[in-house]
């Protein structure tokens, strides 16, 4: 279990991450190969099935412990106006987690992953990020640690937000990560109009400048600009891979938890699946720079893992069809 007891146990786990079981992968190819299709017919099923059998560590891969967590925090940026709703939405939004109403409680049971809530000091927000870091040293490490004490014993990992204002928080990870400016990679959020994205880019902008040249590390760009929930999903990620979990985001501020990580370590994403591409703007940019390809493209722009949950069903179908398939010995079909 990965402790984050420091900034320096921070780094060490993301500058030591495992590989994939590449004898487990290719036994898992070599039975793609046998099985009653023509070669790659089943096209990125069959990539799944092979991620996941390099995950898990076997040739036929399972979803038994299927686990969705939703991470959840406040954000001091909202002062600024840049979102639809209220911060008050956000615990209001974990109590509906809490009482089984909301999407995620319906599209994770329908994938048959159980769901894990975790607000995140809810009542203390973080400060705004245009005037200080958004978490002192210890307050992102806690989340770190938050983020890879939920991560339990799955073998297949869903990971979601909920946070009112995250979306700016996000665009500001993804600008300190892989450049441009707050323009580049602000939207509508929740739902804001032309003139709330345009106030969100100069909020951005305003944060990169604030913090300019010290946004020069994971942690630091994390700690800076980030906020408690996001901070929970860079660490769960990072946990997940030590324990060789395969995890699947969910949307534009899940996948920019990840930023921060990929451009020092760009082979962070080699455990995850992008499960969808969100209809904020900067989402597909985003995953371009990550390097990862996303499953579901269904105009979602929910979070709360919802997406992640709804790709769940496609990683099923791999595994379904890489397990129960005749090869083409056992079906008596030549010619394969
Ligand atoms: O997942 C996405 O791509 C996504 C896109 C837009 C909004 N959201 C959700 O909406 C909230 C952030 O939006 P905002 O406008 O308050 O910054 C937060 O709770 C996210 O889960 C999520
Ligand atoms: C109602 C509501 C639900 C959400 N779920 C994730 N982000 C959200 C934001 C709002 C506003």
């Amino acid at each position: 279990m990965i402790r984050f007891e420091s900034v320096a146990a921070f780094d060490e786990a993301l500058r030591s991450l495992p590989a994939t079981d590449a004898q487990a992968c290719e036994a898992a190819a070599s039975r793609q190969a046998m099985l009653t299709k023509p070669a790659r017919s089943l096209g990125r099923l069959e990539e799944i099935a092979i991620f996941m059998a390099g995950w898990q560590q076997r040739e036929r891969p399972r979803i038994e412990r299927g686990r969705a967590v939703v991470f959840a925090g406040n954000h001091g940026v909202v002062a600024q106006g840049i979102s639809a709703f209220p911060a008050s939405v956000t615990a209001q939004m974990v109590a509906n987690f809490e009482r089984g109403g909301a999407a995620i409680n319906a599209l994770a049971a329908n994938a048959g992953l159980t769901l894990h809530v975790v607000p995140l000091d809810l009542d203390h927000p973080t400060e705004d990020f245009t005037s200080a870091p958004a978490m002192s040293e210890a307050e992102c490490l806690h989340a770190l640690i938050a983020g890879a004490a939920a991560i339990g014993d799955a073998d297949l990992l869903v990971l979601g937000e909920m946070g009112i204002g995250n979306s700016t928080a996000a665009a500001a990870l993804a600008a300190a990560s892989f450049g441009g400016e707050g323009r580049d990679w602000v939207g509508p959020g929740t739902g804001v109009d032309g003139a709330g994205v345009s106030r969100k880019a100069a909020v951005v902008d305003a944060g990169l400048s604030c913090h300019g040249s010290s946004l020069d590390t994971p942690f630091e760009i994390l700690r800076r600009l980030g906020g408690r929930e996001i901070v929970a999903i860079a660490g769960a990620v990072i946990a997940a891979r030590h324990a060789r979990v395969p995890v699947v985001l969910d949307g534009f501020i899940a996948s920019a938890a990840v930023a921060p990580l990929a451009r020092a370590v760009p082979e962070i994403v080699d455990h995850l699946i992008a499960g969808h591409c969100s209809a904020e703007p900067g989402h597909q940019r985003l995953l371009d720079r990550l390097n990862l390809r996303p499953l579901l493209s269904l105009d979602m722009r929910l979070g709360e893992g919802s997406g992640a949950a709804v790709a769940v069903g496609v990683i099923r179908a791999a595994l379904a069809a890489h397990d129960g398939m005749a090869t083409f010995a056992e079906a008596g079909i030549g010619g394969g």
